[in-house]
């Protein structure tokens, strides 16, 4: 059986009388890559600031590599925040040196290919940067961590199409044989779907859907699909 990397028992979180998250029961196996999957406001990025300890639930269990959520295990975890903001003074090399010093795990080898590959050249500086460009840097900073669990809350907002797909074609690659699991929360399900392999979909807060892609899309269709007709036309759909 796989092991899980992210356990939820009826987590539920309020903002006064709204449910970010209601009895929210998850199970994340490891060492996949994971969309996290709905329409604006049903708790992507509540679950994820959950894991990473920002948010605390009202009520439920939460585990995260089998330990509760916060700073004793936050160096094993690599997190891209919705709205992640850069220093304007780096250049790409500059936050690549100072990832270096702070980042636990952050491998500037990695980083180095990454950014080939995603075509970033090392003296640009953040202040000059495109909002695709920032987004790009942000997610090599990221993805050049060798920690166990890497979670990217809208990574490819603001990157144009033709980047897009190549950027997904290389994490493809560079994920391939290594041992670690990605949690991505996206809107661009069309493009990126190929990469996951479990999918989650959330609504209002609550688990509606879950499991491996290869068994959603022989019994539902494509994880696009899902999403058009579960959200459009409601849980009956199904
Ligand atoms: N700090 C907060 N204060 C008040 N309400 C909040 C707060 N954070 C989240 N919420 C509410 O909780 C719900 C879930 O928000 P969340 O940001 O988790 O959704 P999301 O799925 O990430 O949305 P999006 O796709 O738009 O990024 C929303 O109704 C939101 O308004």
């Amino acid at each position: 059986m796989t092991a899980s990397i992210v356990n939820c028992q009826q987590i539920t979180k309020r903002y006064g009388d709204k449910h970010a998250l209601d009895e929210l029961n998850v199970s994340i196996p490891e060492n996949k890559i994971v969309g996290i999957l709905g329409p604006n406001g049903s708790g992507k990025s509540t679950f994820f600031r959950m894991i990473t300890g920002l948010v605390k639930p009202d009520s439920g269990e939460i585990e995260v590599l089998g330990k509760r959520p916060g700073s004793g295990i936050n160096r094993e975890i690599a997190y891209l925040p919705d709205r992640a903001r850069w220093y304007p003074n780096h250049t790409v090399a500059g936050a690549f040196e100072w990832a270096e010093k702070l980042l636990p795990g952050f491998d500037i080898a990695n980083a180095k290919e990454l950014a080939d590959f995603m075509e970033m050249k090392r003296d640009m500086r953040v202040s000059g940067m495109s909002r695709g460009q920032e987004a790009r840097l942000m997610l090599i900073l990221c993805m050049a961590r060798n920690v166990p669990l890497i979670i990217l809350d809208e990574p490819f907002s603001g990157i144009d199409v033709i980047s897009r797909e190549r950027i997904i074609e290389g994490m493809i690659d560079y994920l391939s044989d290594r041992d670690q699991t990605i949690l991505i929360s996206t809107h661009e399900i069309y493009e990126v779907e190929g990469m996951f392999d479990y999918a989650i979909f959330l609504n209002q807060g609550k688990a509606i859907l879950s499991g491996d892609t290869e068994e959603l899309r022989a019994q539902y269709g494509s994880m696009h699909d899902i999403f058009r007709q579960f959200y459009r036309y409601g849980k009956g759909g199904f």
